[in-house]
């Protein structure tokens, strides 16, 4: 299987900080990962570093089958998929949910005066259709709620077919039914044959979804432990990465996790 991200030895320091230390991790592209650490851990970092907006500082760090320093970033970005809320602020208020993604294919955020393809349009909706989204396409974005804006961030993000596809905290915020919707589309989107690598942040082992099947525990801009959930995710790793003694549950393929004392 190939190896869609590459990191050896990377450190990345920013103002004297040292924000990600000697991080060695491969991610290959049958594999969903999750992310979890604490706040200021460095895990929006380590997305940065995966969809080339940052560089390391140094290490050498190979995303799908180019090398950070040797690449053109902007061949490079299309082929990575990327939400997050910070570039959900990005998108006009008033454009309408079938313009967010369509232009994705453009690599903007808002429509200008560019001529779409009739396979583009096609396509965006074919996105829509499968985020459950396809009654609000011309709703504005900025009337949306927290958890229909979730979902067009990541249609977005699935516009361009990418190789490899990374969410921050696409669960955040939303309500337990919204989540679980989320959480449904998400696993299913994960399960699928044609799906591309992806590697999920989030701050809940309630949030990863079926069909993920690694984790990389991060605590103060290293790597507590990665490797397969069955693995890696046991209640030892959560206390070493988060500080306080766990008690971790896994029923059907979903997590619960809550302090030992509690
Ligand atoms: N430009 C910068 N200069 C100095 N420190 C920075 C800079 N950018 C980020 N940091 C610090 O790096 C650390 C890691 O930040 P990062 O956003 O990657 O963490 P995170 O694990 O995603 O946190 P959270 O869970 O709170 O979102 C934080 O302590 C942050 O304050």
């Amino acid at each position: 299987m190939p190896t869609v991200l590459d990191l050896e030895d990377v450190s990345v320091v920013r103002n004297g900080n040292r924000i990600l230390n000697d991080i060695n991790w491969k991610v290959e592209a049958d594999q969903r990962w999750v992310i979890l650490g604490p706040n200021g851990a460095g895990k929006t970092t380590l997305l940065q570093l995966a969809s080339a907006m940052v560089h390391p500082s140094s290490g050498t760090a190979q995303i799908l089958d180019s090398r950070m320093g040797r690449v053109d970033v902007f061949e490079l970005r299309p082929r990575v998929g990327f939400a997050s809320s910070a570039m959900a602020k990005r998108f006009p208020a008033d454009e309408t949910v079938l313009n967010v993604v369509l232009t994705a294919a453009y690599s903007v955020t808002g429509r200008w005066n560019e001529q779409y393809d009739e396979i583009d349009l096609r396509r965006a909706q074919r996105v829509l259709a499968e985020w459950r989204l396809d009654h609000l396409e011309e709703r504005r974005f900025g009337s949306l709620s927290d958890g229909e804006q979730k979902r067009v961030q990541i249609a977005r993000s699935v516009m361009t077919d990418p190789e490899l596809l990374l969410l921050d905290e696409p669960a955040a915020s939303l309500d337990l039914g919204a989540r679980e919707e989320l959480l449904q589309l998400l696993g299913g989107y994960a399960s699928a044959p044609s799906a591309p690598a992806i590697v999920m942040v989030t701050h809940h082992v309630e949030e990863i979804p079926r069909g993920f099947t690694h984790v990389l525990l991060i605590s103060k801009a290293s790597v507590v432990a990665a490797g397969p959930l069955q693995d890696a995710l046991t209640a030892e790793n959560l206390e070493a990465t988060f500080g306080l003694p766990i008690v971790l549950s896994e029923t059907d393929g979903r997590y619960a996790a809550r302090a030992a004392s509690v």
